[in-house]
């Protein structure tokens, strides 16, 4: 296959991955020239190209080098490792979880039955769009079901009486009360990832995935901290830097003009809520401010 120098991330056309993806993207410097297709959208400033396709394709278009990277969900990425496993293709790599798209792939049976354990599953039939998933997760337990492989609409299944059970994607649990069905056991907990192959191309597409790395991990790393930043004097300090929520090692800095008193700049890996302010405030600081961070580069 001829050899790319641009960057080439396979994404999720239309669906639950298509904003957060292109918003995150967009956060670590990249924009895109729209084509009129939409199938393949041109990098403005930085040579990385993204291709619009089906989800269920991305991992099967990095093994076959189409792409260099795709942005999908680990149950697809790990659905698809299963199908190829024995077969020669090309070892795919998480290399960044992304924070987004979280759900988990779950087995669930009618509300009524007495679930007791993986054994209850033996001699039934379960309806899974996951089969490779679930077939690991059958094997791990040494139980014996039918696996009915479905495309989609799976929670409808016990009630059609094509299976027993189903296995399929949970977020909210919503799906799974509107159709009388209790979670029993979870498979696989799920976000987005970042997959590529095993090892960096050796050229400037290397360069650039590098690049992209760093610059998510400092989007990812900050996207939840705050930047708490306070006056305090030398005196309060301690009670103070006491209170402050988890993080990294405050900094100090001189008030100019006031030898007792310290501006405190604190990075909080989450929230800062006002009831942490205000037991600050009451430890002896003033002047406080929580401000969102954007970026980060160490
Ligand atoms: N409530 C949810 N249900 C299903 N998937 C979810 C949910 N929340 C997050 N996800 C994640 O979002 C991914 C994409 O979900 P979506 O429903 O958009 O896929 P799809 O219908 O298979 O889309 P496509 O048309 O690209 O094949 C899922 O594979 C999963 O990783
Ligand atoms: O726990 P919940 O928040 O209810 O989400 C889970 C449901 O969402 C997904 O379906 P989706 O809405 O994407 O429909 P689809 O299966 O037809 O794509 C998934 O297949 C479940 O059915
Ligand atoms: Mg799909």
């Amino acid at each position: 296959m001829k050899t790319r120098d641009r960057l080439r991330i396979a994404m999720q056309k239309s669906g639950r991955l298509t904003e957060p993806a292109l918003d995150l993207l967009n956060r670590c410097g990249l924009s895109f020239r729209q084509s009129r297709d939409k199938l393949f959208l041109f990098g403005e400033g930085e040579p990385v190209d993204l291709l619009l396709v089906r989800d269920d394709d991305i991992p099967g278009l990095i093994a076959q080098g189409v792409c260099d990277l795709g942005i999908v969900g680990r149950n697809v990425l790990n659905e698809f490792k299963l199908s190829t496993t024995g077969l020669e293709a090309e070892p795919l790599n998480e290399w960044r979880p992304l924070g987004f798209g979280r759900c988990r792939l779950s087995i669930a049976v009618p509300q009524e039955l007495d679930y007791e354990g993986p054994q209850h599953l033996e001699g039934r039939r379960i309806a899974t769009s996951y089969p490779g998933l679930l077939g690991e997760w059958l094997r791990t337990h040494a139980v014996k079901a039918g696996v009915v492989t479905l495309a989609g609409s799976v929670e409808i299944a016990p009630k059609l009486g094509t299976a027993d059970a189903i296995c399929d994607l949970v977020q909210s649990g919503g799906t799974l009360v509107a159709n009388q069905l209790r979670e029993t056991e979870v498979l696989l907990e799920s976000e987005a990832v970042l997959a590529g192959p095993l090892t960096l191309p050796v050229d400037e597409r290397g360069d650039m995935l590098e690049l992209l790395l760093k610059r998510l991990d400092g989007v990812i790393q900050v996207r939840e901290s705050r930047l708490l930043l306070l006056q305090t004097s030398r005196a309060t300090l301690e009670a103070v830097t006491r209170l402050l929520p988890g993080g990294p090692q405050p900094t100090l800095m001189p008030v100019a003009g006031q030898p007792d008193q310290l501006m405190l700049q604190a990075l909080c890996a989450g929230e800062v809520s006002w009831r942490q302010l205000e037991e600050i405030k009451k430890a002896g600081a003033r002047e406080m401010f929580v401000l969102p961070v954007e970026k980060m580069l160490a």
